[in-house]
């Protein structure tokens, strides 16, 4: 499978269109709203979120909720479009005014300077429009198609939030899936420990109050991924690392770790690798799961576990210095409407983005003209290894 996505984030709309998904999947528009809203949604978030209603429409590849196996465009429009159609219309505008509105004071951490510097404009708009994480709205549905087939196939995922500034959730390692997903989307900042979410609400009333912005820590959880998804036999086929990229390429991610990551430096490797088991209901099993269910960029059939760290938003209220590239003088970085703390819509941002590496996984090792096909060949497959 593969994807594109356009749109700018107030511009009239975004489009993500979807090509290489099985044919006579039940997809349904529901399916992909679902994950739309919870995106939205999470504590920090900004006045931008109170006017959008992010729904989609399906324009192409589905009829009578069916997939025909052919590219699939999805449409979010953005609502905020109507209060912008002077600055994002297409109607040529007075160069006067033009020049007036200009963005030239680049934010510290966005991507307005490199982008100006790169694409030549001289009104940073035309780089902020893009580089907007409303642009993530576009590929959590491409996410949301992904965990459509990973349903359809017994692959469960969630994303939730672990840590939010320097306030850390406890553990949960003992919570069934259902239990992260039931607790996560009961959460304002989607945590699964109740007994944090307050500290974790004030620290971003506090960041907010000050002018500045809080990042943190997610993870996603995946269950029922069958060992040997991915290959040790090339470097762009190792799952892990496409997992990883993915990840990075979230707007403000700034790391990925598996399992234990960061922490296996400080560890002999008897504390680190997962001691191998078998037993015919189960087949091979690992007795512990540090290494977040990868060995060799390929699963090893335990649930993937796999974390991403968030960069405090860089539009801060209270900007830090910037230069100003038609005076070259310094001046407080521009200030756009923002996010304080944008850590709980990014879990949900997450959840759908390794979604849609698993899924692509299995359409690449099996064969998925239909997920009919599809769900034949993983289940040989389950039975073939758990007899190995
Ligand atoms: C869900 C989400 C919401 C975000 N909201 C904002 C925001 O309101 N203001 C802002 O400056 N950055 C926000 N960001 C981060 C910027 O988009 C990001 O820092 C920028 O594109 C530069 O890219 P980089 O941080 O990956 O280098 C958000 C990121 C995510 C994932
Ligand atoms: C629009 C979304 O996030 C936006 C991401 C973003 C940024 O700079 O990344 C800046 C803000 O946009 P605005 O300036 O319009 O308020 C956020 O609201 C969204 O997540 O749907």
């Amino acid at each position: 499978m593969r994807y594109l996505t356009a749109g700018e984030s107030h511009g009239k709309q975004l489009t993500t269109i979807i090509e290489g998904v099985p044919s006579q999947l039940n997809l349904l528009k529901e399916d992909i709203n679902e994950s739309l809203i919870r995106r939205q949604g999470g504590y920090g978030r900004g006045r931008r979120m109170k006017i959008e209603k992010d729904l989609v429409e399906i324009t192409s590849g589905v009829r009578h909720g069916f997939t025909l196996g052919s590219p699939i465009s999805l449409v979010i429009k953005n609502d905020d479009f109507k209060h912008w159609t002077h600055i994002m219309g297409e109607d040529p505008i007075d160069d006067d005014v033009e020049v007036k509105r200009q963005i030239t004071k680049p934010r510290p951490g966005h991507a307005d300077l490199n982008g100006a510097l790169k694409y030549g404009h001289r009104d940073m708009r035309n780089v902020l429009e893009r580089s907007s994480a409303r642009e993530t709205a576009a590929r959590v549905a491409a996410g949301a198609v992904a965990k459509v087939i990973l349903k359809e196939v017994g692959i469960d995922i969630i994303g939730y939030v672990k840590q939010i500034y320097n306030v850390k959730a406890t553990d949960q390692h003992h919570l069934t899936i259902e239990d992260k997903k039931l607790k996560s989307n009961e959460s304002t900042v989607r945590a699964l420990d109740e007994s944090k979410e307050q500290d974790m609400m004030d620290a971003i009333d506090q960041a907010k109050k000050d002018g500045d912005s809080i990042g943190g820590i997610v993870e996603v959880h995946v269950e029922g991924v069958p060992a040997g998804l991915g290959s040790h036999v090339h470097y762009d086929r190792k799952l892990d690392g496409r997992i990883a990229g993915s990840v990075m390429s979230i707007n403000a991610f700034k790391g990925v770790e598996f399992g234990v990551g960061f922490d296996a430096a400080n560890r002999r490797g008897s504390e680190t690798h997962d001691e191998i088991a078998y037993d015919s209901e189960r087949g091979y099993y690992r007795k512990t799961n540090n290494l977040g269910g990868f060995e060799g960029g390929m699963t090893t059939g335990m649930p993937i576990i796999v974390k991403g760290v968030m960069k405090p938003i860089p539009t801060l209220y209270k900007p830090l210095n910037s230069v100003d590239i038609d005076t070259k003088e310094t001046f407080q970085a521009s200030i756009e409407r923002s996010d304080s703390c944008a850590v709980p819509a990014a879990s949900v941002v997450m959840e759908h983005i390794v979604a849609w590496e698993v899924a692509n996984a299995l359409l690449e090792q099996f064969t998925s003209d239909t997920i009919g096909q599809l769900k034949e060949e993983i289940k040989r497959y389950r039975e073939r290894i758990q007899q190995f």
